[in-house]
């Protein structure tokens, strides 16, 4: 579970004082999600989500508001900020940086694999939000691109294990001659995995979490979701399933020639990145009240299996 900060109610209705959403009749930490603190908010107006920002510094937050702003003008349904009465949407609440969202309905999917209709509305959607994204006019470079896995993986390097280091070794080297800049690319969400997409009736009712999103290469957002959506227990890829993803895709968004080589690659690359935040996770944890660390095995896994395909 994750939250980090606890929210009083005298802090609370200061903070909503700056809004138009009436009186607050419920707060209720959501347990799901490891970055922010995330809080249900009932008012009698409607149902938000509040956040508490825990990692991100308040001058990067704007940009994720504006996507998410964005998209959902362009019919993606994702979590529109709700602007305060001085038309802001990041706000600072028990020293943080705070922001309201819409509510979105449906639920994800847990613990069972997502059938081939789910993912292929997964890959549908993704490619309607790719190019929903391609006129946005901010740039921000992707956050955990290979810049970062650069990074974190020297300054995870002590902490691993004499394999897990060897392994990293080989990855950063192989890894870095692969393009990432020549391909069609625009915002991703970079980290669309099934807890991050909500579903109501068998359709995606919403898709959140954009705290990763940026630019990047757009099939390298596909790569993230063929891992995190079509992967087996022992970290093989399903590829009946990969193919359904990739068709529902390239249905809304032809892929180009030039990325078709670059799709197992990218497949290796997007394990990699998993794995080193999971592996950074666990050795660097921040201090949580409730803090929920997904396995990085899962991810190294993963990434040994892709290694067989390039
Ligand atoms: N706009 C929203 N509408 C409905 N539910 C939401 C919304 N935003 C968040 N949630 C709920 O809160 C949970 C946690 O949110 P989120 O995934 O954004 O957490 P996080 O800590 O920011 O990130 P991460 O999943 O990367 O660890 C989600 O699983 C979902 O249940
Ligand atoms: N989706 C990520 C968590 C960061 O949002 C993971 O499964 O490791």
């Amino acid at each position: 579970m994750s939250v980090y900060t606890d929210v009083s109610a005298p802090a609370l209705a200061e903070f909503l004082s700056h809004y138009d959403l009436g009186v607050p009749k419920a707060l209720e930490g959501i347990g799901a999600g490891t970055e922010n603190s995330n809080f249900f908010l009932q008012t009698d107006s409607g149902r938000y989500v509040l956040t508490l920002f825990e990692r991100l510094p308040a001058a990067e937050i704007p940009y994720y508001l504006h996507v998410t702003e964005w998209l959902s003008q362009r019919g993606i349904p994702c979590p529109a900020p709700v602007h305060a009465r001085d038309g802001t949407i990041l706000r600072e609440l028990c020293d943080k940086p705070a922001a309201i969202v819409h509510c979105l309905p449906g639920a994800s999917i847990v613990q069972r694999c997502p059938s081939d209709s789910e993912v292929a509305a997964a890959g549908a959607l993704l490619a309607r939000m790719h190019l929903a994204g391609a006129d946005f006019a901010e740039r921000h470079p992707n956050p955990a691109g290979w810049f970062w896995c650069q990074h974190t993986a020297r300054r995870l390097s002590p902490k691993l294990s004499p394999a897990e280091r060897a392994l990293l070794v080989e990855e950063l080297e192989a890894q870095k001659a692969w393009p990432r800049d020549k391909v069609p690319g625009g915002v991703i969400h970079a980290d669309l995995f099934p807890d991050n997409v909500l579903f109501q009736d068998d359709a995606i009712s919403g898709v959140i979490d954009f705290y990763y999103a940026g630019d990047d290469a757009w099939l390298y957002d596909l790569a993230i979701l063929a891992n995190a959506w079509c992967s087996l227990t022992d970290g093989s890829l399903d590829k009946h399933r990969a193919a359904t993803l990739w068709r529902a895709y390239a249905e809304i968004r032809p892929i180009e020639r030039a990325e078709h080589g670059l799709w197992f690659p990218y497949m290796r690359a997007a394990a990699l990145r998993f794995w080193l935040l999971r592996l950074e996770a666990r050795h660097f944890p921040r201090p949580g009240a409730m803090t929920e660390c997904r396995d990085p095995e899962e991810y190294r896994r993963i990434l040994a299996c892709r290694r067989e395909f390039c």
